[in-house]
């Protein structure tokens, strides 16, 4: 198959090398030339995922129009906030029935749409073979050819298994899903949690606490998610449960570090400044906060990172008040 990656970010160069390992033409399509051309000379993404050999093999342009036009398969790697422009800078290009995947963890603030709702709009009269893919990744590990394993979900089960034909390869297990609205949302959800586990190991609250978070955390997951349509189960499988415990405990977690940032009492705008890298968490907060609100479901996790993040409360205070809530049936949604 014709694969082209939208986003040279670490996902999507992790992602080429595993449509690459799995066969087929890959291409890379990099928005900024000089960064095209830095891994062409380097054999080498040094911005973004330093250390990760480019194969000769792996294509890699800032033709938009090229890389698209003769894709069977486009994956989206950009930070969630670009993928609107991102599908509306490409839909002119993209052949008629191409399977698109959308492989970032975030819903759209303005909006309140999920990735793939943005996407069917945009996409409305070119295909409607939207996919979605996520799980349990860093793209650390997942680049240097370390086992992994990952879920594509689509409306069709068939436009998954296409995807999942198409990236499984010996070091990466590609399961499918059906629920589509479940995967998305754990997706975005997950991020919430981690930046609370960071805190959480900023603050040295112990492992009790942090296990009890993340417990907690994927019960406010799944609570938002069965409002919105999505299956209990999914919260259980590799999108859910599998991503929350690998974002929550990893060293390589961006959103898990920015956490434990704002434990040391660095603001959101501090700790944006000084990377170059998206922390998803920061707008997943203020997102799916606003969509819970307009919902009328109560998220106390993402609440209080919503008072620590945009009114400068503190972490170990909102900490208290989580501790200090009402008394509840731990199974009540
Ligand atoms: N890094 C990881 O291990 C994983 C990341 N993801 C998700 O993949 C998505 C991309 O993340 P990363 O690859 O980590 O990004 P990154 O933080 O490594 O790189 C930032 C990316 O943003 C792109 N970018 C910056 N400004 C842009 C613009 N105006 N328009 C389009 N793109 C722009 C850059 O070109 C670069 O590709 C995120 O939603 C993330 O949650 C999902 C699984 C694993
Ligand atoms: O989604 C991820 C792992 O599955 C990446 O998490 P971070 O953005 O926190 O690094």
């Amino acid at each position: 198959m014709k694969v082209t990656v939208i986003g040279a970010g670490s996902w999507g160069t992790a992602l080429a090398l595993k449509s690459l390992q799995a066969g087929n033409d890959t291409i890379l399509y990099c928005r900024r030339p000089e960064h095209a051309t830095a891994m062409l000379r380097y054999r080498e993404n040094r911005e973004y995922l330093a250390g990760v050999t480019l194969p000769p093999t792996l294509k890699i342009s800032d033709n938009c129009r090229q890389a698209v036009n003769l894709a069977d398969v486009i994956l989206i790697v950009t930070p969630s906030v670009y993928v609107r422009s991102t599908l509306m800078e490409i839909v002119t290009y993209i052949r008629e029935s191409a399977t698109v995947v959308l492989c970032s963890k975030g819903i759209e603030r303005e909006t309140g749409k999920r990735l793939s709702q943005v996407a069917d709009e945009i996409l409305d009269k070119v295909t409607d073979n939207i996919a979605i893919l996520s799980g349990p990744n860093h793209a650390e590990e997942v680049g240097r050819n370390l086992p992994a394993a990952t879920v594509v979900a689509a409306r069709r089960l068939a436009t998954a298994e296409v995807v999942q034909r198409v990236l499984n390869s010996g070091t990466f297990r590609v399961y499918v899903n059906e629920d589509m609205t479940g995967v998305e949302l754990a997706a975005t959800t997950k991020n919430i949690i981690a930046l609370a586990a960071g805190i959480a190991d900023g603050m040295k609250l112990g492992d009790n606490a942090k296990a009890a978070l993340l417990t907690r955390g994927l019960h406010e997951m799944t609570k938002l998610g069965i409002a919105m349509g999505a299956r209990r189960e999914t919260y259980a499988g590799l999108a859910g449960m599998g991503d929350l415990i690998a974002t929550c405990m990893s060293k390589h977690s961006r959103n898990r570090a920015a956490g434990q940032k704002l434990a040391d009492g660095m603001t959101m705008d501090d700790i944006v400044t000084h990377t170059n890298m998206v922390v998803e968490g920061f707008f997943a907060v203020a997102a799916v906060y606003e969509k819970a609100e307009q919902l009328g479901v109560e998220l106390p996790i993402t609440s209080s990172l919503y008072d620590v993040l945009y009114h400068q409360k503190a972490p170990s205070e909102a900490l208290w008040s989580l501790m200090a809530r009402d008394l509840k049936d731990e199974m009540n949604i």
